[in-house]
């Protein structure tokens, strides 16, 4: 029987859901608060690419993700979801719900709880922002070790900063999303808890590490 992290059946509302996967040995940690985040991805299904932004600034500088921030008061998720993407890449796209993430790093004041978008279809070529430089990767079959290929990379490229690979630099990217890539490429909802220890936002550095940050985790996907 699993057993579904505190801070998740609120997100989960009732759905039906089928354990994915989880590992970690500690205990689930106490948060003082909630903050509503946004994270959105376009793909490009016709020639298999993602859209990754490369932070620029501020919080997780220097990694790649997908484009979002935090939910304005008076704002849905959907709404700051579309304004972000337009903010750090220039883009408007028809985006669809596909997953939610409770995201806590320990000592932080509050858990981030990320409603996550993707979108097969987009208005215009991305730019690059303030924020965000945009690139188009090549995405991996489903079926890919993606610890291992994000080992793999780790070891070709140790250097920080911008990437030369040409595939999704998952040595470059928040370690949970090595967990749940699949279910994203091929287009499962899920829901997920992950709890990080401090200062985990990837570097360069050894591969064995690679999964290092993560104290717990758990994700399931949601059945109908
Ligand atoms: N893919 C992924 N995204 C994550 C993880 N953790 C995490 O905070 N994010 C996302 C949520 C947000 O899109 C982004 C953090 O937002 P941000 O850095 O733009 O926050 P901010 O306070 O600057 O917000 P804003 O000014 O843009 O509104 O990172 C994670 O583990 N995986």
């Amino acid at each position: 029987m699993d057993q579904v992290p505190p801070g998740l059946e609120e997100i989960l509302d009732g759905k039906n859901h089928k354990l994915f996967l989880q590992g970690g040995n500690e205990t689930w940690m106490g948060f003082p608060a909630v903050k509503r985040f946004t994270n959105a991805f376009i793909l490009d299904e016709v020639n298999d690419k993602i859209l990754l932004g490369y932070k620029k600034r501020g919080f997780a500088q220097g990694i790649y993700n997908g484009f979002g921030g935090k939910v304005d008061i008076g704002e849905t998720p959907l709404q700051a979801a579309h304004r972000e993407l337009e903010e750090e890449a220039g883009v408007q796209a028809p985006l669809q719900w596909f997953g939610a993430l409770l995201f806590y790093q320990t000592d932080h004041e509050y858990a981030h709880y990320i409603d996550l978008y993707r979108a097969n279809s987009w208005s215009s070529e991305p730019i690059e922002t303030e924020e965000m430089k945009p690139r188009w990767f090549a995405l991996p079959d489903p079926s890919t070790d993606m610890i291992q290929l994000a080992e793999r990379l780790s070891r070709e490229e140790t250097s920080e900063g911008e990437t030369h690979v040409e595939i999704v630099p998952l040595h470059k990217m928040w370690r949970d999303d090595l967990l749940w890539m699949p279910l994203m490429i091929s287009n499962k909802p899920f829901v997920g808890r992950v709890d990080l220890v401090q200062d985990s936002a990837p570097k360069a550095g050894s591969p064995s590490e690679l999964l290092h940050p993560l104290a717990k985790w758990w994700i399931a996907t949601i059945v109908d």
